[in-house]
């Protein structure tokens, strides 16, 4: 569950501009956020307004122009396994077995092969892959190919996981059960979460705290929490005035601007 009290990444007035090609191209103002130990966050924005750019630096693999981009108060080095991110395009490696998807942080990190064996066994049976095991990721469906980049974060003892539109790819009926499933472990293992979406539905769904982007670049706007017991109640009116609210928000987002 949620610790109010313990940050572990907090982005105070970070910028990013991009250089390529000659061209600048600013993606993040002094955006600020903190994500606190158990929460489960959606970052809800208009495209381009600098979601993934701001998960790229929790993740460390991109790093800030401006500002301050902290985890446990201490900058964001590079990429490491304490930020495990989750793509919607899976990024599993397509020439090692699902056992071998899943074992690969550990083993690249030097633990004793019992202990990876063990923790590869404990995080298919998490996400329910047991049968498997031996696939290869084209012999999967898209929905296992993320459970199972979601247990190759996890056994890579990720604190905080990043997501980065993790099931957009996916059919609806595929997407629910992950959702279902997403939030039954987090329950479980007292994860961290930050979630990218487009989907105000998921966000609400998931989160316990939703932060809406401006538009380019990134600003963030607006912070809602919702009470847990309401949560999974998609029908009730917490969840309704709240699906309006943030509509509207995102819809003028993209109204355009006037002359
Ligand atoms: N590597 C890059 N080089 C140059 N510009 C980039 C790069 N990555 C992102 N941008 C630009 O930065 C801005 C923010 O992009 P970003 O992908 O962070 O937004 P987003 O909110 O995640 O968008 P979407 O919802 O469409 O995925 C966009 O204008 C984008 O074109």
């Amino acid at each position: 569950m949620a610790d109010p009290t313990i940050p572990i990444l907090d982005m105070r007035g970070v910028s990013k501009t991009y250089l390529s090609k000659g061209r600048a191209t600013e993606a993040l103002r002094g955006a600020n956020l903190t994500v606190r130990r158990g929460e489960f966050v959606c970052l809800l924005g208009a495209s381009g307004c600098g979601k993934s750019t701001l998960l790229r630096i929790a993740a460390g693999f991109e790093a800030p122009t401006g500002g301050e981009a902290l985890m446990w108060d201490k900058p964001i080095p590079g990429p490491g396994p304490s930020r495990g991110m989750v793509f919607q395009d899976y990024g599993l490696f397509p020439w090692l077995t699902v056992r071998d998807n899943i074992g690969f942080g550990p083993q690249s990190r030097g633990r004793p092969a019992a202990e990876v064996r063990e923790t590869v066994e404990r995080y298919i049976a998490l996400v329910g892959l047991q049968a498997f095991a031996d696939a290869h990721p084209h012999q999967l469906s898209g929905g296992m190919k993320q459970r199972v980049a979601i247990a190759r974060v996890l056994a890579n003892e990720a604190e905080v996981v990043l997501m980065d539109e993790p099931f957009g790819a996916l059919d609806a009926m595929t997407r629910e059960r992950l959702q279902d499933e997403l939030l039954d472990l987090w329950a479980r293992t007292g994860l961290t979460v930050l979630f990218v979406t487009h989907a105000i539905e998921e966000a609400i769904f998931l989160a316990d705290r939703v932060v809406m982007m401006s538009p380019g670049p990134g600003r963030i706007e607006a912070v809602h929490g919702i009470d847990l017991p309401r949560r999974r109640d998609v029908s009730s009116p917490a969840f309704n005035d709240l699906r309006r609210m943030l509509a509207a928000q995102l819809h003028s987002h993209h109204a355009p601007k006037a002359a």
